[in-house]
């Protein structure tokens, strides 16, 4: 069942990736999707939008017909006490024809204030009352905070327990954030340097160039460290920090996640300021077409105190980690869509190529997230020619060119994840928990003072200058992310 099936995720990521999995074959004959949304709509005329959804993402459909005949429509406030009856009506009568074994799998693609009444209604009404299992898939954000987090979870609680639930995080579907864990455990050239004795620092970036759209209303009350660092951001760390697990199994991963968490130095009151930094977009200019600042978008106030960039010093105490910075930064209107991961290693001990500053070149493991996928290690190697100098180079690997097929889509790794109930890639409530913990100390900072820089850069950059010195107190800089292309290597 997908509530909010009308809805822009239903259309650009739910729909095509039930498709591709249907496909790939696997999503038996043994399926029926039920949308929930409050428009009235005929069962074709729902499954007429389904058909144009996947057309859209998807070039080739030749079973779209097959495909979309297994989609309902049930017109339904999900406020309305007195529709889940005939829901439930509904979802009976299509697990006798589909025979799905009372297995069930609600999907909450709404407004977040939904989430706690709609699963209430869903055990009051005798929806989650199934022979078979019974999974609720909740899309962000996981609360506004940490208290209303927990108050949510409470609600959740009620009708589902802890690994019925799967709380989304897309990043955590992406190939190549999936692909941490295997660099890091299956390379012995790596595991024994992913320490704060070779690691100097690290770098995580995840920059766009879109504005907020139409999710101003939203993204007001959001900015970019809740929706963005508290979940995915802080989940790369996470990956990237972790001990590893006895067992490649959700249990082990989640608990050596959550020991990272644990282990991050909370900032709070007035370490705020030098370890983090907040920006906002100004207009400017985005591959030569003018693009307006921040507080002349839709549903924006004017003097808006929201921030849409955030760079932050991270520090964890612990053994591997001490020491070691981890930067994070994020925003939107930047100068290019890019989310890389760069690991700068420290010097050896005594450089004999060294001759300046601009010579020495740090080795460097960059791994490309997206758009392009891959892996790139830099190192130095002899300059071609008489002389000894050292010239860097780079191993590349670009996971397009050597699978040869477009890497599934994240929404279409995690749907299958859940059907197959493998809950490793959603997040357990004690990661939610923490992260809001760490985050609540830097919104209640920002929230009670008025930034008076802002807007402090300008659409098409890759954010306000404090970002640089932040780093720059530091001795380091942020590695170039578009220099760092897979491409371009
Ligand atoms: N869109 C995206 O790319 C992403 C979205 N998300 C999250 O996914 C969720 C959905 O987002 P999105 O699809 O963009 O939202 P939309 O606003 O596009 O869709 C909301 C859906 O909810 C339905 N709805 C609203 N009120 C009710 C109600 N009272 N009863 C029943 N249905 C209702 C709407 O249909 P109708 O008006 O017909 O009732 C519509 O289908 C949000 O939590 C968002 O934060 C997360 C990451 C990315
Ligand atoms: O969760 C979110 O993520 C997107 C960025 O996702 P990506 O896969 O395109 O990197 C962001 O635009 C959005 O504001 C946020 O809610």
């Amino acid at each position: 069942m997908i509530f909010g099936a009308t809805g822009d995720l239903a259309k650009r990521k739910l729909f095509p990736s039930l498709y591709r999995l249907f496909e790939k074959g696997n999503l038996s004959e043994h399926f029926a999707v039920i949308g929930v949304a409050r428009r009235p709509l005929t069962n074709d005329e729902f499954q007429d939008n389904v058909k144009k959804s996947v057309s859209t993402a998807i070039d080739k459909e030749d079973r779209i017909e097959e495909f979309s005949s297994h989609f309902y429509y049930h017109s339904h406030d999900v406020t309305d006490s007195d529709s889940y009856a005939s829901l439930n009506k509904l979802a009976e009568q299509l697990d006798s024809h589909y025979q799905l074994d009372g297995n069930r799998i609600f999907y909450l693609a709404m407004a977040p204030e939904f989430f706690g009444t709609i699963a209430l209604h869903l055990k009051e009404d005798g929806l989650t009352n199934v022979n078979g299992f019974k999974r609720l898939v909740i899309e962000k954000p996981f609360g506004h905070n940490l208290e209303s987090a927990k108050e949510l979870n409470t609600q959740l609680r009620t009708a589902f327990a802890e690994d019925e639930i799967y709380r989304i995080d897309h990043y955590l579907g992406k190939e190549m954030v999936q692909n941490i864990e295997v660099i890091r455990f299956a390379n012995a050239i790596f595991e024994p340097l992913w320490n704060n004795r070779y690691i100097a620092n690290i770098q995580v970036t995840s920059s766009e160039v879109l504005g907020v759209e139409e999710r101003g209303r939203y993204y007001e009350k959001s900015g970019a460290l809740r929706d963005m660092v508290q979940n995915h951001m802080l989940q790369m760390v996470a990956l990237l920090a972790m001990e590893p697990p006895i067992r490649l199994n959700t249990d082990e991963i989640r608990s050596e996640k959550v020991k990272v968490l644990r282990a991050l130095r909370p900032i709070s009151g007035e370490e705020v300021k030098d370890y983090f930094v907040r920006g906002q977009y100004d207009s400017g200019s985005i591959t030569s077409e003018s693009a307006p600042a921040y507080r002349e978008e839709q549903m924006v106030e004017p003097d808006s105190n929201t921030e849409t960039y955030v760079a932050g010093k991270l520090l964890i105490d612990n053994f591997r980690w001490a020491g070691v910075p981890i930067y994070i930064r994020t925003g939107k209107r930047m100068a290019a869509k890019s989310t890389k991961i760069v690991i700068q290693f420290k010097d050896i001990p005594m450089n004999l190529y060294y001759q300046t500053e601009q010579t020495l070149n740090p080795n460097l493991l960059v791994i490309h997230i997206q758009p392009e996928e891959g892996i790139t290690l830099h190192l130095n190697a002899k300059k071609a020619g008489q002389s000894m100098e050292a010239t860097p180079v780079k191993l590349n690997f670009a996971n397009k060119g050597i699978d040869g097929i477009n890497t599934p889509e994240a929404y279409e790794k995690l749907l299958y994840d859940c059907m197959r109930g493998d809950a490793t890639n959603f997040t357990h409530w004690d990661e939610v928990a923490l992260s809001w913990s760490f985050t609540d100390k830097i919104s209640e900072v920002w929230e009670s003072t008025v930034e008076k820089n802002f807007p402090n850069y300008a659409s098409g950059t890759m954010g306000p200058k404090a970002a640089d010195e932040l780093l720059e107190k530091d001795g380091y800089f942020w590695w170039p992310v578009t220099d760092l292309d897979v491409e371009k290597c």
